[in-house]
């Protein structure tokens, strides 16, 4: 039984919400969906809710709340917030946990090591295609599918010529495959597909490649793999936590023991995740009823852009916001505070205008849901701020130069108008950004202090990038080793983008030519160049002092030469004589078990946001953070929408990927879009989610701006970021005339 002025304290704390936000802390049972728009205060709106829950239900250590969001810092940010409240009410700050999904999942299976079949010490894993594991599980399925594998190379039409076979078995084993692997054992294991589920769905379509049937070869190889290395992933994390919970008494116990489930970000969780929090938030004597079930889910359908990554698809979070609307258990937050009203009008545009355009085909990127501004008693000091200038400016400058340079300018001139002021570059690739920072500074030095966000993390591809050159010295004449070199110097820029497949065909002729071998073009010869010189480092060095070479090598900047003198000391330290073999075995270990990572500092999302400070950031990690002025330049067709891409050199089998196909294919299936789409219409399929996906991560940089939102299209651009002085006229994102139509006096000569 609570007192008066506790009670008195939780109406107080309530009255610093809006009407939207106070829908979510009148909750006191059952299940609850919260679809709110950008800035309407979800994360806050929680928090409150949370400390309101915790002291009426009077929680504690053995019947808690459990709050889950998306990311490590979102959830410090949540804690943080939680604490504050339970304080204003005079409470201890206990009763509740914040955790990531994977986190809560983690302590569930370890807690359980025999039912969940996990070993504690096992190491976990995030294999991208070049991971040893992938490439072991390709060369596995290779050897035991030799008939399947040569339709993949016969591809649409094959004439037996040799040196297109090699080619070809180099793009398989080295690009279709691997990405094939990465793409499809996530999108299964995550959406809790077994292996035979793919094969029985592979027989339903008709498709001469099987590609189903690849894709569960590569998978079941992969696990056999993960348990073989005592490895985990994130996936099986989930997945162990539900074998836990498959136990009758464990599960009663844990449901016990949870008080309800918030969940932060929801539109972000697959539909294995959801499974776990259903589990856990449900009455262990009525399971199924939305009344008994005390779980929250709060999120923006329209800031799904996680699903081209994972099948965390937006379709998911409207359907359980769609069955709490039958049952009267939705909540709907349109009102938000953080920007300006014309930037306001301009994401509510963009949003009503790609859903009518078509563009996504029969995909319909956006919920429809507008964005209002907070009424004038809103509890938010300086809702809804005051616009800077236009609060939307819209340039068409003349290149991709004069772009970086005009924001330059502004930015230098906002800065010194308001010290405080907080900027941002947001950006749809690292490319991108490295070549705005590099281009700022050209420019203005360190007049303009610019914080690039991709810089940062760009080290931990540090150990990654010297075990691959060090393999190929290890082993110069393996196509694999000598391919994965070059496209190392390619990322790198100390080599020109080219057909790397026919330069690996024949390792010894590209690297040794006779004087009877044809003449090769600059490109070739200057990627051969490259070779040489590390494979005369390797004659003269010994193996320790190769690190710090290959450093230089690659151009590193002072962070990046840090990184890789703290390796050297640990391969040094770890290995007994040094030699090249040992030092290979270490530091695959630590590549594959990415023990080298530089780890998130909590503080993570407070050094994006700086004051004073011009952050250069991609759209995705730019998402929950806003900045006061927001720049978004290089808004191009090409890169939003973009098309959907079939690289060259993979163009033998079909005008599609494979991992593309069997991606549309596995959602098909979990959508029970029976029968499953043919290639042809898979690929279109992709395509539109694709699309779709696009347009919403526009949406969710838009709306980053709280006062000023600057939006630009140059005339010329690069055709690809790698070589930025080769510049082409581009097409604009077709967003931007039409938002130039609707907001002529928006538009900046
Ligand atoms: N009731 C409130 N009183 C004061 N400030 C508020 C209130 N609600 C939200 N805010 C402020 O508004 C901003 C946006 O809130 P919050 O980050 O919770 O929004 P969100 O809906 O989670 O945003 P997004 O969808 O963009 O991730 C924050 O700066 C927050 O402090």
């Amino acid at each position: 039984m609570l007192t008066g002025s506790t009670n008195a304290s939780l109406d107080q704390l309530r009255d610093t919400l809006r009407p939207g936000q106070r829908e979510i802390a009148l909750w006191t049972g059952g299940a609850l969906a919260v679809s709110a728009v950008p800035g309407a205060g979800k994360s806050t709106g929680m928090a409150v809710a949370a400390a309101i829950a915790i002291a009426q239900q009077q929680l504690h250590a053995r019947r808690q709340l459990v709050v889950v969001t998306f990311t490590r810092s979102a959830a410090a940010n949540l804690k943080t917030k939680i604490r504050a409240n339970l304080k204003a009410l005079g409470l201890p700050p206990g009763g509740f946990v914040v955790q990531t999904l994977h986190g809560l999942a983690w302590s569930i299976a370890r807690a359980h090591p025999a039912l969940s079949g996990l070993n504690p010490d096992s190491v976990l894993v995030t294999p991208d295609q070049n991971h040893r594991l992938i490439r072991t599980c390709v060369e596995q399925w290779i050897s035991a599918n030799a008939r399947h594998y040569q339709t993949l190379l016969e591809g649409r039409q094959f004439d037996g010529e040799e040196t297109e076979r090699l080619r070809r078995q180099s793009v398989l084993r080295t690009e279709v495959l691997p990405t094939l692997a990465t793409t499809v054992i996530h999108e299964a294991k995550s959406s809790g597909l077994l292996p035979d589920d793919l094969r029985s769905q592979s027989n339903d379509i008709d498709d001469p490649y099987s590609v189903l049937t690849i894709a569960a070869g590569l998978y079941e190889f992969y696990q056999t793999q993960l348990r073989f290395r005592n490895l985990i992933d994130y996936d099986e994390m989930i997945l162990a936590a539900l074998r836990v919970l498959d136990d009758p008494q464990v599960r009663q116990s844990w449901q016990q023991q949870v008080f309800a489930v918030f969940e932060d970000e929801a539109q972000d969780s697959s539909p294995l995740q959801t499974r776990l929090l259903e589990i856990l938030a449900a009455d262990p004597a009525d399971p199924t009823s939305y009344d008994r079930i005390n779980l929250v889910r709060v999120g923006d359908p329209n800031q799904a852009i996680n699903s081209t990554f994972t099948p965390a698809d937006p379709i998911f979070f409207r359907e359980f916001c769609e069955a709490c609307r039958t049952q009267n258990r939705l909540a709907t937050m349109t009102q938000a505070g953080r920007s300006s009203r014309p930037i306001i009008e301009a994401a509510n545009f963009v949003l009503q205008w790609v859903n009518q355009s078509n563009l996504a085909g029969t995909e319909q990127p956006f919920r429809v849901q507008t964005i209002r501004p907070v009424a004038s008693n809103d509890p938010q000091p300086n809702a809804n701020p005051v616009p800077e200038g236009q609060g939307l400016e819209l340039y068409t400058p003349e290149d991709v130069y004069q772009t970086v340079e005009h924001i330059g300018q502004r930015v230098l001139q906002l800065l010194k108008q308001h010290p405080d002021g907080r900027a941002a570059v947001l950006v749809r690739t690292n490319d991108q950004g490295r070549f705005v920072a590099k281009e700022l500074y050209r420019w203005y030095g360190d007049t303009l202090p610019v914080y690039e966000v991709g810089q940062r993390d760009r080290q931990s591809h540090v150990p990654a990038e010297m075990l691959t050159l060090l393999q190929f010295l290890d082993r110069p004449h393996s196509p694999d080793y000598l391919k994965a070199a070059l496209t190392v110097l390619v990322t790198r820029k100390r080599i020109s983008t080219q057909d790397l497949n026919a330069l690996v065909s024949f390792p010894e002729q590209f690297l040794y030519p006779g004087p009877l071998d044809p003449v090769q073009p600059e490109a070739v010869v200057e990627a051969r160049r490259y070779c040489n010189s590390l494979l005369n480092a390797r004659l003269q060095l010994p193996p320790a002092q190769l690190i710090p070479f290959l450093a230089l090598t690659l151009d590193y900047e002072q962070t990046e030469l840090a990184t890789a003198d703290k390796l050297t000391e640990r391969l040094v330290q770890q290995t007994e004589n040094n030699a090249l073999s040992a030092i290979l075995g270490i530091l695959s270990e630590i590549v594959a078990s990415e023990q080298f990572e530089p780890v998130d500092a909590d503080d993570t999302e407070e050094r994006y946001t700086r004051s004073g400070q011009l952050t250069v950031i991609t759209m995705h990690k730019a998402k929950g953070l806003d900045w006061d002025y927001v720049f978004i330049p290089f808004l191009h067709e090409q890169t939003i929408p973009g098309s959907q891409w079939v690289p060259p050199q993979a163009q033998f089998l079909g005008d599609f990927t494979l991992a593309e196909v069997a991606r549309a294919q596995i959602r098909a299936s979990l959508h029970n879009q029976f029968p499953l789409p043919s290639l042809a219409s898979a690929w279109e399929r992709a395509k539109n989610l694709k699309t779709a996906e696009e347009f919403r991560l526009l949406y969710v940089a838009m709306t980053r701006a709280k006062r000023l939102l600057w939006l630009s299209a140059a005339r010329k651009a690069p055709f690809t970021w790698n070589k930025p002085e080769n510049l082409q006229d581009r097409e604009p994102c077709p967003v931007l005339p039409a938002l130039m139509e609707r907001f002529p006096t928006s538009v900046m000569t």
